[in-house]
Formats: structure tokens, C-alpha cells, sequence
């Protein structure tokens, strides 16, 4: 059963996905949004590194599958996104690196159940994702090239029909990653202003027009 109810009653929550190839940038637009544009992000990447490092229940199986490249069974990221939501009291979320596949897909929408506003995909060669990758230096385990090799596969196989899933919706909106981090920013700001500028504009539609209230009912004769 979907879990949107328990969040605030009468708070409208934001939902962006941000999508892209492994090293496209995801993490790093992610950082710059959340400092602009007062987002939480969730990372499921680093949410599952975070149960993996804690020695939890299902930490040697994320373990084993985020080291062969593989994706971790959707009900366990979905429940530790849905946790990380309601514990950061904020009501605008980035959710980096998912939907990874059909299967996340699903089960965000009978889990959690709040619409994503619209989808960040970051777009970028896999020569240049490769080159990033090998550069990052953030002692990953599945930074190495035969890792990378099936993340890849992973992102083109399953990722990408996500992506076009959500085209048809018309919520897709691509940026160029493989501009600098800051040309790349320049792009994802924009969208973010008009995302959020149509947000006030449809909630002062919605709140605003009152019909005046007729007070002659009020006062009796
Ligand atoms: N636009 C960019 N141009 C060059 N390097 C970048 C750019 N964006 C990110 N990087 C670097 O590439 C690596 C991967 O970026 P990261 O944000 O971790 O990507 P992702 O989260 O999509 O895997 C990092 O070392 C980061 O500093
Ligand atoms: N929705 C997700 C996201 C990540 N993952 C796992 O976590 C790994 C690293 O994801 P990440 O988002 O941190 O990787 P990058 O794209 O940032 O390089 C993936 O290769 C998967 O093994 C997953 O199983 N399901
Ligand atoms: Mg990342």
C-alpha cells in the first residue's frame, strides 16, 4: 500500500528523479541543486553503501551485488528512501540514481506513491563516463573497470527504458553532462527556477481565487 499519507497531511511533496549514467554527474548536480534550491538528497547509492558499511541485516547481499554491478532488490532501497523522506522534514527531495529499472519503478509507485514532478536526465558519452569513473578516487569498490563495464550494460539494458517510460509522460528533461560541472549547473538551474516558479503559480491558483464570501447569510434579520 502506498505510503504517501504518511507524510504531512496538506503539504505538497516535490519529487525529482535524476538519472544518468554512472559518473554523469548525478551526486554533483545533486549537491549544487540541494545548496540552491534547499532540496534533500537521496542517493541510493549511498544509501545502500551506508547499510553495507552498518553491518546490517541485508549487508553482505547489497555488498556482493553493488561489487558485480548489479541492482539490489527494489523493496530495500524503496523502504530506505521512503525512511530517509519522513526523517528529513523536508518536503522537496532529489532522488539520485533511481529508478534504476522497471522493477524500482514499480515499486516506488505502490510503496511510496508520490508522483515525480519531472525526471533530470544528465546525458553523457561512455567514453567521458568511463574516463570520470576511473578518476573519482572515492575508494569504491565497483569503481574498476570490470565493474563499470557492467554498470554500464546495467544503465543501457534496464535504466534507459525508465527514462523513456517517463519521455512519454513528457517529465523528461536532458541536460548535456558532458559540459563542465558548472556549464552543466547553468541548465539544471533553469529548470529547477521553472519547475519551482509554476509550482507558486499553480498553488496561488489553487488558494487564491476565494469566491467572496457571501455574508448576508451570516447576519440574521
Ligand atoms: N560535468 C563534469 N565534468 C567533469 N567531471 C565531472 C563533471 N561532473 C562530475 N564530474 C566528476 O566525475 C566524477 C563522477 O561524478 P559523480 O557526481 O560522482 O557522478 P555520478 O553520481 O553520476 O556517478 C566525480 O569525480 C566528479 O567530480
Ligand atoms: N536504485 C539503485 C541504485 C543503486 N544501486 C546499486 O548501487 C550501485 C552504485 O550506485 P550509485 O548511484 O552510487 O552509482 P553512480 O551512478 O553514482 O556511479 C549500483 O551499481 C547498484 O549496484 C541499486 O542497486 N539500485
Ligand atoms: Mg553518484
Amino acid at each position: 500500500m502506498s505510503q504517501a499519507g504518511a507524510f504531512p497531511p496538506g503539504k505538497k511533496i516535490t519529487v525529482v528523479f535524476v538519472i544518468g549514467g554512472p559518473g554523469s554527474g548525478k551526486g554533483t548536480q545533486c549537491s549544487k541543486i540541494v545548496r540552491h534550491f534547499g532540496f534533500t538528497h537521496l542517493s541510493a547509492g549511498d544509501l545502500l553503501r551506508q547499510q553495507v558499511q552498518s553491518d546490517t541485516e541485508h549487508g553482505a547481499m547489497i555488498k556482493n551485488l553493488m561489487h558485480e554491478g548489479k541492482l539490489v532488490p527494489s523493496d530495500i532501497i524503496v523502504r530506505l528512501l521512503l525512511t530517509a523522506m519522513l526523517q528529513s522534514g523536508n518536503d522537496r527531495f532529489l532522488v539520485d540514481g533511481f529508478p534504476r529499472n522497471e522493477e524500482n519503478r514499480r515499486a516506488y509507485e505502490s510503496i511510496i506513491g508520490i508522483e515525480p514532478e519531472l525526471v533530470l536526465f544528465i546525458d553523457c558519452p561512455r567514453e567521458e563516463l568511463e574516463r570520470r569513473i576511473l578518476h573519482r578516487d572515492q575508494g569504491r569498490d565497483d569503481d574498476n573497470v570490470d565493474t563499470i563495464r557492467k554498470r554500464f550494460q546495467v544503465f543501457h539494458d534496464s535504466t534507459l527504458p525508465v527514462v523513456l517510460y517517463y519521455d512519454r509522460m513528457g517529465k523528461v528533461r536532458r541536460v548535456d553532462g558532458a559540459k563542465s560541472a558548472d556549464a552543466v549547473f547553468e541548465d539544471v538551474k533553469a529548470i529547477f527556477t521553472q519547475l519551482l516558479t509554476t509550482q507558486v503559480h499553480s498553488l496561488t491558483h489553487i488558494y487564491l481565487p476565494f469566491s467572496p464570501i457571501d455574508c448576508s447569510v451570516l447576519i440574521k434579520p
